[in-house]
C-alpha cells in the first residue's frame, strides 16, 4: 500500500511553548530540567498528533532547542575550542555557539565571553541555521555528553508506542553548508568527509540497534549547482553508509530541481529517494529514470513552504502516476519538505474571514491532507473530502477578493524611467554631501531599538481596546523621544525613530496594505527563539493611505540631525509573507514596489529626506541555481526596489539594508541605493571584504552581531575597523551594527553603540 510520510513537523508548539521556555531558561528563570521536560512534552504532542491523524511515517529528531544543524555540530564534536574551555553544560555549549555568551565571573565560575557562530539562511527560506565551523584541529567523534539525540528521541517515541523515522542532515550537505573557522581559512570543509563518515556510520548503527528500520537523510544541497568534485563524493559516501547493521536510508532533497545533479542518484545504494514535486513537478519523469527496481519514491506533494490548501485532485493524480509506474508498495505520499516552514494549526485562527480561511492549510491540516490523498491513491473512499476540497479550490479561483483592476492598470504603467533616479549616483552624492554635511565615518543604526516588555504590553492593550488610540500614540511618541535623545547623547549622526510602533517589519506594512490577510497565531521559526508571523498575500496589493509618515515626522521634529524614514522593501515584504501561488512573484513584488513608492514620496514631501528601504530578504529569494530564473529574479527584484525609490530628488538619500547571508555585491548594484548597510561582523575573509570595495556607492559593513547580547569594547571596534580599512576605502565607510536592535536589551544596546561611536570618532581624528 502507498504510505504517507511527513518529513518534519514544526517544533515550536501551538502556543510558542518552545520560545517561552528557552528564553526563560536563558534568563535563569527555569531550570535545565524544566527546559528538557518541555521539549519532551512538545515532541510527544507532535508524534501523537501525527499518529492520531493516521500518518504512516512519522519523523523524529526533527525537534531542536535551537537549530537542527547546530545539534549535529554538537553531536559530531564540531565545536570550536573557544566554546569548550569554560566547562559549560552541553546544552549551554549549544546555546553559546548559537547565540554567543557573555557572563561575569562569579565566586564559583570564571567569566565567559564568546561570540556566536555564523548563522545564515537555510536555502531560500527564512529559517536560519548555524554554520558548521571547522578547523584543522576539529576531531569528529560522537559526543555523547548530552546523550545521542537522534537515538534518544527515537527511543522516546518508541516508549510512547510510536515508531518513527529519524531525520538527519546528510554528511555531504552538512559539510558543504559549513565553513572554515578563522584559524583555518585554507580548509575546505568537504575535504574532511572521509573523517566524518565513520562517525555517521556509528550513529546509524546505534539507531539500528535501538530498533530504527529506516532513516531519512537529507541532502538538500542536491538542488544547488554543485561542482563535479562534490557530486562525485556521493557514491562512495553512501556506499560506506549502507549495510545490515544500519537502517535503510531514504535520501531526501527538497526546495528545488535535482535534474542537473541527476547522475549523483544513479546506482546510489539507498532504499528510497524523496523529491520536491510541489516546487518542481517537471522533474518527475527524469527522476524516475534513476530509480532502481527496488528503490521507493517519496512523492513530495503537500507543500511544506506555503499555506495554500493542496488541490487533492491534482495531487492524487500526480501520486497515482508514480503508483502506475512503481506499484503501491514503492510509493510514499509526502510533504515536499519539513513542515517547519508553516504555522502549526489553522484552528487557532479565530479572526480570519471564513471565506479566506477555507483556502488555507497549516502544518496540522497538511498532515490530514496527506492522509486523505494517500487514502485516495490507495482507492479508499474519501469522496466527501474530495468534494469539500474541490469546492474551496474553486471558491478561491473565482473570488473577487483576489483581483483589483486599478492595481493591474497601474502595473502596466511601469517603465524604465519610472524605475530610474533622476541622476546617477556621482551627481547625487555631492548634493547629498552639501545637504547633510556628515563627517567621515558617519554613524547610524539599522532602525529598530529594543522592543521592551513595556512596548509589547502597551501594544497589546491597544489591540485589545484597553487603551485609546490617543494614549497609545502618546506612549509611542514617548518611546520615540527616548530613542532620539539617546542617539543625540551618544553622538550618532543619522538617527532613527526606533520602530517602537512595529510588531514586525513586514507584518506592520502588510496590515496597512490592501491585499493581505493575517493570522493571530501563525508563527514560524526564523532562528533560535525568534519566530515570525508572516502575513499572507491573498490578492492584488495597494496602499490605501500613509503608513509611516506620522512617526517619522514626529521623530524629525525633535532633532536637528537627519532622521531616517524606515520602510520594508517590496522583495522583503513578499519573501517574508506567504505569497500567492496564482500570480507570479514578479507581479506581486512590483505591486508592492508601487505601494511603497507612494510612501517614499509622501515621506519626502513631509520633509523626511533620508529614507531607508530594507531588503534583508533579497539574498534568500535568489533562485538556488544560476541561469535564467536567477537573472530574471535579480532584474525584477532590483526593478521593484527602484520603482519604490526613484520618485525622489537627487539630494534625498536612499539607504538600503541587507542581512543574514553571503551577499554578492554585484546583486545589489542595480538597486542604486545611495548607502547600503550589510550584516558583516562574522565575515572574516579579506577577499570577501575586498569584493565590497569595488561597490560604487557607500557602504556600512556591520560592525557587531545583534543576535548576541555580547558587548564589544571600543578597542574591539577599532581593531575591526582597522582590519576592514586594509581593503576598504575610508571615504565610503559608514559605521553601524549588523542589523536592527529590537531583540536586544537597553543596557547592552547603550554600551555597544557608545563603544561603536567612540571608535568612529577615533578614526575621524586619525583621517
Ligand atoms: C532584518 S532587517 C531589520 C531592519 C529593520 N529596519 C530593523 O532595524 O529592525
Ligand atoms: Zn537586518
Amino acid at each position: 500500500m502507498v504510505q504517507s510520510a511527513v518529513l518534519g513537523f514544526p517544533r515550536i508548539g501551538g502556543q510558542r511553548e518552545l520560545k517561552k521556555v528557552t528564553e526563560a531558561y536563558w534568563q535563569g528563570k527555569v531550570s535545565v530540567e524544566e527546559l528538557l521536560a518541555k521539549g519532551k512534552e512538545l515532541r510527544a504532542h507532535n508524534w501523537k498528533l501525527q499518529k492520531d491523524a493516521g500518518i504512516d511515517v512519522i519523523p523524529s529528531n526533527d525537534f531542536s532547542y535551537y537549530d537542527q544543524v547546530l545539534d549535529l555540530s554538537l553531536l559530531f564534536n564540531v565545536i570550536p575550542e573557544r566554546y569548550t574551555k569554560f566547562g559549560l553544560a552541553p546544552i549551554d555549549v549549544l546555546f553559546a555557539m548559537g547565540r554567543g555568551l557573555q557572563r561575569k565571573a562569579t565566586e564559583t565560575s570564571a567569566a565567559v565571553d564568546v561570540t556566536a557562530l555564523e548563522m545564515v539562511k537555510w536555502f531560500d527560506s527564512n529559517y536560519h541555521y548555524v554554520r558548521p565551523t571547522l578547523s584543522h584541529s576539529t576531531k569528529f567523534e560522537l559526543n555523547t555528553k548530552a546523550g545521542i539525540k537522534p537515538v534518544d528521541e527515537y527511543l522516546e517515541a518508541k516508549n510512547l508506542g510510536i515508531e518513527t523515522r529519524p531525520v538527519i542532515l546528510g554528511p555531504i550537505s552538512y559539510l558543504y553548508l559549513g565553513k572554515a573557522d578563522k584559524d583555518s581559512l585554507d580548509l575546505d570543509p568537504i575535504s574532511t568527509l572521509d573523517k566524518l563518515l565513520p562517525v555517521y556510520r556509528e550513529l546509524l548503527a546505534k539507531l539500528k540497534a535501538a530498533g530504527a528500520k529506516q532513516v531519512q537523510i537529507d541532502e538538500p544541497i542536491l538542488v544547488l549547482d554543485l561542482p563535479e568534485s562534490v557530486q562525485s563524493k556521493y557514491q562512495g559516501a553512501y556506499n560506506s553508509l549502507v549495510g545490515d547493521d544500519v537502517p535503510e536510508i531514504v535520501l531526501a532533497t527538497y526546495f528545488g530541481d535535482v535534474r542537473p545533479n541527476l547522475n549523483v542518484f544513479k546506482g546510489l545504494s539507498v532504499s528510497g529517494l524523496h523529491f520536491d514535486f510541489a516546487r518542481v513537478p517537471e522533474q518527475f519523469n527524469e527522476v524516475l529514470t534513476v530509480l532502481s527496481d527496488k528503490q521507493s519514491l517519496s512523492v513530495g506533494i503537500v507543500d511544506g513552504r506555503n499555506i495554500w490548501k493542496t488541490d487533492f485532485a491534482k495531487a492524487s493524480a500526480f501520486a497515482s502516476k508514480a503508483v502506475e509506474k512503481l506499484g503501491k508498495d514503492r510509493v510514499f505520499v509526502a510533504t515536499s519538505s519539513s513542515l517547519l516552514h508553516t504555522p502549526v494549526d489553522l484552528e487557532s485562527e479565530t479572526k480570519l474571514d471564513p471565506t479566506i480561511k477555507d483556502w488555507f492549510a497549516f502544518a496540522t491540516q497538511k498532515v490530514d491532507e496527506l492522509v486523505v490523498i494517500t487514502k485516495n491513491v490507495n482507492g479508499e473512499d474519501v469522496a466527501d473530502k474530495l468534494a469539500a476540497n474541490a469546492k474551496s479550490v474553486k471558491s478561491r479561483q473565482e473570488s473577487s477578493i483576489t483581483t483589483n483592476p486599478k492595481v493591474q492598470e497601474r502595473l502596466a504603467t511601469i517603465n524604465e524611467s519610472l524605475a530610474t533616479r533622476k541622476a546617477p549616483f556621482s551627481e547625487r552624492l555631492p548634493s547629498q554631501q552639501e545637504k547633510y554635511k556628515l563627517p567621515l565615518f558617519p554613524t547610524t543604526t539599522i532602525g529598530s531599538f529594543p522592543q521592551t516588555k513595556d512596548i509589547r504590553v502597551n501594544r497589546n492593550k491597544f489591540v485589545k481596546g484597553q487603551i485609546s488610540a490617543k494614549e497609545y500614540e502618546d506612549f509611542i511618541n514617548k518611546e520615540i523621544e527616548t530613542v532620539i535623545r539617546f542617539q543625540e547623547e551618544i553622538g550618532l549622526d543619522v538617527l532613527v525613530h526606533g520602530e517602537p510602533e512595529r510588531n514586525d517589519m513586514v507584518q506592520y506594512f502588510g496590515e496597512q496594505l490592501d491585499g493581505f490577510a493575517f493570522t493571530v497565531n501563525g508563527w514560524v521559526q526564523s532562528y533560535g527563539s525568534r519566530y515570525v508571523r508572516p502575513p499572507i498575500v491573498v490578492g492584488d496589493v495597494s496602499r490605501p493611505k500613509e503608513m509611516t509618515v506620522k512617526e517619522s515626522v514626529y521623530a524629525q521634529s525633535l532633532t536637528k540631525n537627519p532622521v531616517k524614514g524606515m520602510l520594508t522593501g517590496p522583495v522583503t515584504c513578499l519573501r517574508w509573507s506567504f505569497p500567492r501561488d496564482d500570480v507570479s512573484q514578479k507581479i506581486q513584488s512590483l505591486q508592492l514596489g508601487l505601494a511603497l513608492r507612494d510612501e517614499v514620496n509622501d515621506l519626502e514631501k513631509a520633509g523626511i529626506t533620508v529614507i531607508q528601504v530594507d531588503e534583508p530578504a533579497i539574498r534568500e529569494g535568489l533562485p538556488l541555481r544560476a541561469g535564467k530564473e536567477r537573472s530574471d529574479y535579480l532584474n525584477w527584484a532590483a526593478q521593484s526596489f527602484r520603482v519604490a525609490t526613484s520618485g525622489v530628488k537627487n539630494d534625498t538619500q536612499i539607504h538600503s539594508h541587507f542581512c543574514y547571508s553571503d551577499l554578492d555585491p554585484n546583486h545589489i548594484k542595480a538597486l542604486d541605493a545611495d548607502v547600503v548597510s550589510i550584516e558583516f561582523s562574522k565575515k572574516d575573509d579579506p577577499h570577501y571584504i575586498q569584493e565590497f570595495s569595488n561597490y560604487p556607492n557607500h557602504i556600512g559593513l556591520g560592525l557587531f552581531d545583534i543576535h548576541s547580547p555580547r558587548i564589544p569594547s571600543k578597542e574591539e571596534f577599532i581593531a575591526r575597523i582597522e582590519e576592514i580599512l586594509k581593503v576598504y576605502p575610508a571615504n565610503k565607510f559608514w559605521v553601524n551594527p549588523d542589523c536592527g536592535l529590537k531583540t536586544r536589551g537597553w543596557e547592552e544596546t547603550k554600551a555597544s553603540l557608545t563603544n561603536m561611536v567612540g571608535a568612529a570618532k577615533h578614526f575621524r581624528t586619525k583621517y
